[in-house]
C-alpha cells in the first residue's frame, strides 16, 4: 500500500494514520471537523490536503451511525481501490450499505479490538493496535484486493488479523466489550451521588472496574443502538446472576444457620465462576496470560518521576511488561507496580535500590 485516506481523524483514525505514516505510507486525512484533521496532521499522521487521485485504501473511522453514509459517498466519488471501516459493530453498516445499493465487492468491514476511554486525535498513538486482534469480516462477494489491503493495514499496525462473520462478531463483542462498558458505567453511576467520605476511599479495584465508564456517551449510544439484541441477551444473563447474588446476600443477612450456609454457597459459586472466566481473558499480545511478577515502588507525584524509573529499569536491561499506578488519596505520592518476567525481579530490585528508589512489599 502506497497511499491511504483516513476519513474521521479521531482516536482510531489518527492512530491508524500514525502507524501507516510511520511506516512510509502517504496518508491523507479528512474529517467533517477540519480542526481534527489539522491536529492529526500536526501530530505527524499525514497531510490534510485532498488526494489528487484515487488512493489505495480509504479507512472510514467515523462514529458507527455515519459509517454507511460516509462509505457510500467515498465509493460514489471513486476515492480508492479498496474501502474499509473500523466501526465497533459490523452487521448494521453492511446491511445499510446493501440497502443503499452500494457495490460491496471493494468493501471490507473491520474492527480493531483496541481503544481507549478517550476520544479525538490527541488521544491517538501509533502503537495502539500492537499485538491486538483486528477483526476482518469478508463476505462471499469481497474482492481479494481489498482483503489483501486490509491485511497489509493490520500488519503495518502490528495487529493480529482475525477473520469472522459479521453477525458472529457482533454477538462476540456484545459479551466482551459492549456489556462490560454498560456494567462499568452502572458501577460508576453508584458514585454519582455518593457521600464524599465513601468516594475518598476509592482504591485500585474500583479504578480498574470503572476506567471505561469515562467513555464518550454519544459514541456508545451509537454502538449499542447498532447491537441492542445481543447486548440485551448478555445483560439478561447477568441480571439472573445479580438476582441470585442479592438472594444469597439476604440469606447471609438473615442470621438463621441454614440460610447463612445457603447464602455463603451462592456467593462462593459466583466468585468461583468469576475466577474461571477471568483466567480465560487473554494476556498481552492476545496470548495466554503470562505468569509475571510485580516490583512495587513508592513514587513521588512530580514531573519526571515515571521517566526516571523507566530509564533506570531500561539501564538494568529489564523489559517492563505492564505498569499499574495506585494513587494515594490526598498525598503527593503513589505506588507504582512494575510488572516484569519472574527472572527480572532480582536485577530490577537491585538496580532500583542502588538508585535510591523506596521499594515496597
Ligand atoms: N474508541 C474505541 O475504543 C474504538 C475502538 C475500536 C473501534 N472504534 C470505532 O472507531 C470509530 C471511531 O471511533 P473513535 O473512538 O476514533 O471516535 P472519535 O470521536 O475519537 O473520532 C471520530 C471522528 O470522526 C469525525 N466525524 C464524525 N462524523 C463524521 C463524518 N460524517 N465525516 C467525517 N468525519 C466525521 C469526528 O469529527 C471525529 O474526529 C467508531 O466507529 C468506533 O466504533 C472505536
Ligand atoms: O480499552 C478500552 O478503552 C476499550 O474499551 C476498547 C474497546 C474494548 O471494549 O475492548 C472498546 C470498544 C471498541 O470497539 C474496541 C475496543
Amino acid at each position: 500500500m502506497r497511499t491511504a485516506l483516513v476519513i474521521g481523524t479521531g482516536l482510531i483514525g489518527t492512530s491508524a494514520a500514525l502507524a501507516l505514516a510511520g511506516r512510509g505510507v502517504h496518508v491523507h486525512l479528512a474529517d467533517h471537523d477540519p480542526a481534527q484533521a489539522r491536529t492529526a496532521a500536526a501530530m505527524g499522521a499525514g497531510s490534510d490536503a485532498e488526494p489528487e487521485g484515487p488512493v489505495d485504501l480509504v479507512i472510514v473511522a467515523v462514529p458507527p451511525a455515519h459509517v454507511a453514509d460516509t462509505l457510500a459517498d467515498a465509493m460514489r466519488r471513486g476515492l480508492a481501490r479498496g474501502y474499509l471501516d473500523v466501526a465497533s459493530v459490523k452487521g448494521g453498516p453492511r446491511r445499510e450499505l446493501e440497502a443503499k445499493g452500494c457495490d460491496l465487492t471493494h468493501y471490507l468491514g473491520t474492527h480493531p479490538m483496541s481503544g481507549r476511554e478517550r476520544s479525538g486525535p490527541l488521544a491517538a498513538s501509533a502503537d495502539l493496535f500492537e499485538g491486538r486482534p483486528w477483526v476482518l469480516t469478508p463476505s462471499r462477494d469481497t474482492d481479494t484486493e481489498v482483503l489483501n489491503l486490509a491485511l497489509e493495514l493490520v500488519a503495518l499496525c502490528h495487529a493480529v488479523p482475525v477473520v469472522m462473520d459479521a453477525d458472529a462478531h457482533d454477538r462476540a463483542v456484545a459479551l466482551v466489550s459492549h456489556t462490560p462498558q454498560l456494567v462499568s458505567s452502572m458501577v460508576a453511576a453508584r458514585l454519582q451521588n455518593a457521600d464524599e467520605t465513601a468516594v475518598r476511599l476509592c482504591g485500585q479495584g474500583i479504578r480498574d472496574v470503572t476506567r471505561i465508564a469515562a467513555s464518550d456517551p454519544a459514541m456508545w449510544i451509537d454502538i449499542l443502538s447498532a447491537n441492542p439484541g445481543p447486548v440485551a441477551d448478555v445483560l439478561a444473563e447477568l441480571a439472573d446472576d445479580l438476582a441470585e447474588t442479592v438472594r444469597a446476600l439476604r440469606s447471609l443477612e438473615s442470621g438463621a444457620e441454614d440460610a447463612r450456609e445457603d447464602g455463603a454457597a451462592g456467593i462462593a459459586d459466583v466468585l468461583r465462576r468469576g475466577n474461571a472466566g477471568r483466567v480465560r481473558v487473554p494476556g498481552k499480545h492476545g496470548a495466554a496470560p503470562a505468569a509475571y511478577d510485580t516490583v512495587t515502588v513508592l513514587i513521588g507525584d512530580q514531573p519526571g518521576e515515571l521517566a526516571r524509573i523507566f530509564a533506570d529499569a531500561d539501564r538494568a536491561g529489564v523489559n517492563i511488561e505492564d505498569v499499574r499506578i495506585e494513587h494515594a488519596t490526598g498525598q503527593q505520592a503513589g505506588r507504582i507496580q512494575l510488572v516484569v518476567e519472574p527472572n527480572a525481579v532480582q536485577p530490577l530490585t537491585v538496580a532500583l535500590r542502588e538508585r535510591g528508589w523506596p521499594l515496597r512489599p
